[in-house]
């Protein structure tokens, strides 16, 4: 069997804060690689919560998680920071783009941050995504002066520029119209279909949810098989 990109094993977490609550209980799954995972659940079911524990963001929790068969609850905070950078790409229902930079210097940042290649290798790579996206011929406007779609759109090329294995969103959509909501599905759609890259995206939208390859469907902090 093909060894899963992303594993996570009898997750627990415990909010202490008004009183002792258990967020997630015994939450354990395996995605393969080149798959597409909605998460998806009522509101306040723990969604977000699971997200940023399989994105290295929160490291407050129990279990055992596996990243590319890394063991990512045994890393100190400078080596998850350098996984997240390599391995894996964020979109967050807001874009948080920087919006006084251009789009082109917006999507190259994280692989220049890397400091693996060239500039030019990055800006050649950037136009490439901006290309595929439809929005190569924004690249040269400021960030501010962008579509909500279209800035999602810049958001989603920025997570693809280090080549992650896995791309995750918080509700990528959440911000959009139901036109721009679709493109955007459509791309992480493509995504997974022509890179092979996983992707795992949580939202509340049963519409998008059904249209990944598979669906985890939360309930008050399990997941329900
Ligand atoms: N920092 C925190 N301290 C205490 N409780 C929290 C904290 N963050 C979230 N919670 C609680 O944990 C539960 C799960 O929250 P989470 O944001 O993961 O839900 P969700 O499924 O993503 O919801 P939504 O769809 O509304 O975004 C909720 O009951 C929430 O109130």
């Amino acid at each position: 069997m093909e060894t899963p990109v992303l594993q996570a094993i009898n997750i627990n977490k415990y909010f202490l804060d008004p009183v002792r609550f258990r967020v997630l209980k015994d939450i354990s799954f395996s995605i393969g690689r080149g798959s597409f995972v909605s998460i998806t659940g009522k509101s306040g079911c723990g969604k977000s919560t699971l997200l940023y524990i399989l994105s290295t963001m929160d490291t407050d929790y129990e279990g055992e998680l596996f990243l590319d068969n890394e063991a990512l609850q045994e890393k100190d905070n400078a080596a998850l920071a350098l996984v997240r950078n390599q391995k894996i790409g964020f979109v967050f229902q807001f874009h948080y783009l920087i919006e006084e930079f251009n789009v082109l210097k917006n999507v190259m940042l994280p692989a220049m941050k890397l400091g693996k290649f060239s500039n030019e290798m990055i800006e050649q790579k950037a136009m490439q995504h901006l290309k595929t996206l439809g929005i190569y011929d924004q690249a040269l406007k400021n960030a501010s002066q962008l579509s909500g779609g279209q800035k999602q759109r810049v958001a989603i090329a920025r997570a693809l520029i280090n080549d992650p294995l896995i791309i995750m969103g918080d509700e990528p959509t959440g911000n959009l119209d139901k036109k721009n909501s679709d493109i955007v599905f459509g791309i992480f759609k493509e995504i997974c279909l022509e890179n092979k890259q996983t992707t795992l995206v949580v939202t509340h939208d049963p519409d998008f949810a059904k249209r990944a390859d598979r669906i985890i469907q939360m309930e008050d902090g399990k997941i329900l098989l």
